[in-house]
């Protein structure tokens, strides 16, 4: 029977001399769910993820995957797999000669042999299963890395930046083995560096900043946690608008331009809560301009992102503007 956690990780601890790569972490994964785990360059993902598949050990806290207690030793428990920064790959043989060499190396529990054909379709390489793997695009390698994972049915994957120099058909390929892998009751961990792509692929995630978990649970919860969001509005008629703007209890108008808007002339910048952005709508409308756009400068997700890493000074606009 499935234990109800894959990974408990309680205080889980890792430096590398002066380095904190990992403080104190605490991370629950409940089998059967995809987690996603994000930081800013340098916040411990990847070193998470090797401690997670046994290539480093902890100097503190303890761990519990699949039911089983991780001690000292650079092991893992059965059924776990994956990859860190790139799949270990043998670049003069071919796609099918790599993945029959390697289910040759582990012996499955079960003892049932791996179909190495059908594991190339299922990550999209068919066409190519006959190829030397030293042609092979990053995208390319990302997936047969993939299948490498497949190999043995594992129950907890264990993924760095899957998606990786995936163009969008590859990405939505291995979206659909991932998800198929969870239906089916298995468990992924893995870390990506874009907010679109763990919205539409994982239940939870974990955010890192300098190896401290700064948030953990579902994305929405996520975004709820930003305040109110700076919107970009762009009217037929600027000069009303900022006008109109004014008129709103409770939505500010800010001066000057975000680094991240775009350049337009027409654009301003308004921030306030969903309701007096609702107001301005109908004070827009009511006024006789239209409204061209209205949107979040920067997506909720990754605003939430930016703002729990202490990364979001460079897209903060500047001041209020004053009265005129
Ligand atoms: N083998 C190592 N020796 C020394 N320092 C290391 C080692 N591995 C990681 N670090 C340091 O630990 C910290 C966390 O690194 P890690 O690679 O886990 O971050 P990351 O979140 O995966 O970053 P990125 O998004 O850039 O891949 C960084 O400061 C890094 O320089």
């Amino acid at each position: 029977m499935q234990p109800t956690a894959a990974i408990r990780a309680r205080g889980v601890s890792k430096t590398f001399g002066d380095v904190i790569a990992l403080d104190e972490v605490d991370l629950d994964v409940p089998a059967g769910q995809i987690h996603g785990l994000v930081g800013p360059n340098g916040a411990g993902k990847t070193t998470l993820l090797g401690v997670l598949l046994g290539l480093a050990v902890p100097d503190g806290g303890t761990l519990e995957m699949l039911g089983t207690p991780v001690g000292r030793a650079l092991a893992v428990p059965g059924g776990v797999a994956g990859f860190v920064e790139a799949p270990g790959l043998y670049p003069t043989l071919t796609a099918r000669q790599n993945l029959a060499a390697l289910a040759a190396l582990r012996n499955r529990a079960d003892g049932r042999p791996d179909d190495v054909d059908e594991l190339l379709d299922r990550v999209g390489l068919h066409e190519v299963a006959g190829d030397p793997v030293r042609g092979f695009s990053l995208g390319m390698r990302q997936r047969l890395g993939l299948a490498a994972a497949l190999l043995g049915d594992p129950r907890l994957l264990v993924l760095d930046e899957p998606a990786n120099g995936l163009d969008p058909a590859g990405k939505r390929q291995v979206h659909r083995v991932l998800t198929d892998l969870a239906d089916a009751g298995a468990t992924v961990v893995l870390s990506s560096h874009r907010m679109d792509d763990l919205a539409a692929l994982c239940d939870e995630v974990t955010l890192l900043s300098t190896g401290r978990v700064v948030f953990s649970g579902p994305l929405g919860k996520l975004s709820a946690e930003t305040g109110d969001l700076d919107h970009r509005l762009v009217t037929t008629d600027p000069e009303r608008a900022r006008r109109v703007v004014r008129t709103v209890p409770d939505l500010r108008l800010l001066a000057g331009r975000t680094s991240l808007s775009s350049g337009d002339e027409r654009e301003l910048v308004v921030r306030g809560p969903e309701a007096a952005l609702d107001d301005l709508v109908v004070r827009l409308v009511a006024a006789g301009i239209a409204i061209r756009e209205l949107g979040p400068v920067v997506p909720p997700l990754e605003a939430a992102f930016l703002a729990l890493t202490g990364a979001d000074l460079a897209t903060q606009p500047a001041d209020e503007e004053s009265a005129r």
